[in-house]
Formats: structure tokens, C-alpha cells, sequence
């Protein structure tokens, strides 16, 4: 079952917890943290992709004297106090251990968060000292989080599919999602990008990234461009086609312009990409936006190597994202991650 999932794409590692026989990592060979803990036993034979590391509460914990009377909440004890551990720096083995410990602590009192220690109540090998904080907390294994701002489901499905087909080049964020519509000022696109993600930075204080979609007509000079929504909205697919009846030019390109702010107040970075086609009649799936009446252009699909001819709607969403305006834009946003990790993660923390 864990290896089930690390196959499906658990980036780091997958934990069970195992009651009171304490909890069991499985990850990939290979990205392991050095293992420094008594408490763990590594087995790296069960097969040549995995290695499994049973893990134990830590050995001096006091309270392994007291009975055991009500194991409601340990589990979510045992998760919450990873969380902590890990968001303070500490390695996932350790972070592992010192969770059993905190889960241990809970099922020795009655209840669900009533059971929960308080921090001023753990003891000494549950704590965090900081000698351990700071050796951890190296620039190379720092990681930093970005929040997604957007109010728009199919973008943030698209996104994260991008980075879950992205194994192997990933970059030290983790990106989570807010649900916010933010207001949109007029202007270029990206006027309008860069004026969105600062709005989300400060309302946020936080490092965030956002993202606008236009769609513009060459024969209209780039209109409705950044308006594409309203006139979406007003017009609906057939409307869009018909503002194109008495011109001879059906092209449009689709852009996405990334924007990125490490916090607020902070210089905002912009990453666009554009994918060229036709506004055609609707054909495929209503699901997304105006992906009905969008054909990319033959160049676009021969690049990707995906069947000509069909809108957005008609592919199959990893072909969209071969060749998609998101996707060109997104590459650049994570080349930029990946190059200027150290500085970004830096800008975050100052
Ligand atoms: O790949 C796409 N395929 C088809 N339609 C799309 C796509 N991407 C955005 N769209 C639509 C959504 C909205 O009608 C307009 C862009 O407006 P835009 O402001 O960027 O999006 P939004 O307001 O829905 O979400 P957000 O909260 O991120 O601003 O084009
Ligand atoms: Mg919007």
C-alpha cells in the first residue's frame, strides 16, 4: 500500500502508524536524510526500489511507565506534532520518533485533545532544542511554500498537475492553494498580473504566486485579452465567434502570465506563455473557460507531438498541458525556482 502510493507520486516518503509498535517510513532509495537516530532501523532489501525504516518513540520518553487507557486522538497527536517537528526543521526520521513520543503521551490520558500535551508539558527528548533547530535548518535543505491565489478550480487542477508530472526536477516549494477572487484592475496583462499579486501578498503576508489568462484576437489587436472572462461571461462561445464575423482572420493566442512575490512589499517577478490558434464553433468537454472554441494551431501540436485539429476541450488534459499557454508559462516560473532557490528562500525569511 505504501509503495502503491509513492509509485502514484508521494514525493517524499509515505508513514504508517503502527499503534504501539510506533511508525514505519517507506520512501525511494536514495532520498534518505542521514540517519542518525537509535530509534530507527533501516531494511533496504524488501525490494530494490524502497527501503522501509521502522521507527520508535524515543527510548527515555518517561511516560512509557504510566498505562495505556484510551488510544482516542493519537493518531491525529501523531500527525499534528510531525507537522510541527517538521515545520521547525527537525528531519523526518527524528520528526517521526518525537511524534510517536507526543501520540504515546495522548493515549495515556483520556480523550481526544484534552489528551494532547501542552509544550510546556513535554519532556526533555520530546523538546526542541536549538542547537538541533539551527544544524538542521541548512540552506540546502531549507523549503519554502507558495501559496496558489486563485478563485478558479481548473487552473489550480491544471497547476498541479504540472507539478505532479514534474518528478525529478523539483524544486525546494511546496505550493498550497487560497481561494480568493481578487479584484483586477484595468490595464495590460502585466499591469494587471503584477497590481493581483501584490493585492495577494499583502493580503496574505506571504509568498504567493498568481496567475491571469487572456485570450486575444489578432484581428481585434489583442482583444478581449485580459477582459476574456467578462466577454466569456456576456457573450458565451457562440458570441465570441460571431465578434469575428466580417474578418477573414479567425487567429487568437491564449497567454498566461505568471506572477510571483516571495512577500509583501517585496519585487514581484512575471512569467508569461502564449500558445497560438483558431476561434472556432464550440467542440468538446464545457468544462473549462472558452477551451471549446480554442484550436491550437498545427505548429503547436507538432511540437508537443499530439493529434492536430482538436480544441483544448477535445484533448485529454496531459495533452493540453504539452503544449498549453499554462504550461509555457509554468516551465519558466519553475526554471526560475530552481535557479534562484537559495535567494528566493532567503527573500521569504527576511
Ligand atoms: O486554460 C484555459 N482554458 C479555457 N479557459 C480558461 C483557461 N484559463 C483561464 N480561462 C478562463 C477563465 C476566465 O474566464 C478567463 C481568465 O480570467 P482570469 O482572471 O485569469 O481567471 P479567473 O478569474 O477565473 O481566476 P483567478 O481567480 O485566478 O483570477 O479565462
Ligand atoms: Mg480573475
Amino acid at each position: 500500500m505504501a509503495r502503491a502510493l509513492l509509485e502514484k507520486g508521494v514525493r517524499t516518503a509515505v508513514i504508517v502508524t503502527l499503534g504501539e509498535r510506533g511508525a514505519m517510513i517507506v520512501r525511494r532509495k536514495g532520498d534518505d536524510e542521514t540517519v542518525e537516530q537509535s530509534t530507527t532501523d533501516v531494511n533496504d532489501d524488501d525490494d530494490s526500489n524502497h527501503e522501509t525504516i521502522m521507527i520508535s518513540e524515543p527510548a527515555d520518553l518517561p511516560h512509557q511507565a504510566l498505562p495505556v487507557v484510551d488510544a482516542v486522538g493519537a493518531g491525529d497527536a501523531f500527525c499534528g506534532a510531525l507537522a510541527a517537528y517538521l515545520s521547525r526543521g527537525v528531519k523526518l526520521e527524528q520528526a517521526s520518533s518525537m511524534a510517536c513520543g507526543v501520540a504515546s503521551m495522548s493515549v495515556r490520558k483520556r480523550g481526544a485533545q484534552e489528551s494532547y500535551p501542552l509544550a510546556q508539558d513535554l519532556p526533555e527528548c520530546l523538546q526542541l532544542d536549538n542547537k538541533q533547530q539551527s544544524s538542521d535548518g541548512e540552506e540546502s535543505e531549507r523549503r519554502g511554500t507558495i501559496t496558489f491565489v486563485t478563485g478558479n478550480k481548473n487552473k489550480l487542477l491544471e497547476v498541479q498537475r504540472l507539478i505532479s508530472s514534474d518528478q525529478g526536477k523539483s524544486v525546494p516549494f511546496d505550493l498550497t492553494n487560497a481561494k480568493l477572487d481578487l479584484p483586477e484592475l484595468q490595464g495590460s496583462p502585466e499591469e494587471i498580473a503584477r497590481e493581483k499579486c501584490k493585492t495577494a501578498a499583502n493580503l496574505l503576508q506571504s509568498a504567493v504566486m498568481t496567475e491571469d489568462t487572456s485570450l486575444c484576437f489578432h484581428a481585434l489587436n489583442g482583444l478581449p485579452g485580459a477582459y476574456i472572462k467578462w466577454f466569456l461571461d456576456g457573450l458565451g462561445h457562440d458570441g465570441l465567434n460571431k465578434m469575428l464575423q466580417g474578418f477573414d482572420d479567425n487567429r487568437a493566442y491564449a497567454q498566461t502570465i505568471i506572477a510571483f512575490s516571495p512577500g509583501p512589499g517585496k519585487e514581484v517577478h512575471l512569467f508569461d506563455g502564449r500558445t497560438e490558434g483558431r476561434i472556432v464553433p464550440p467542440r468538446g468537454s464545457l468544462d473549462f473557460g472558452w477551451d471549446p472554441i480554442f484550436e491550437p494551431l498545427e505548429e503547436e501540436c507538432e511540437s508537443g507531438d499530439i493529434d492536430k485539429g482538436n480544441t483544448y476541450a477535445e484533448m485529454t488534459k496531459d495533452d493540453k498541458n504539452k503544449i498549453s499557454h499554462r504550461s509555457k508559462s509554468f516551465e519558466k516560473f519553475r526554471h526560475f525556482l530552481a535557479t534562484s532557490s537559495g535567494e528566493i528562500l532567503k527573500g521569504m525569511n527576511a
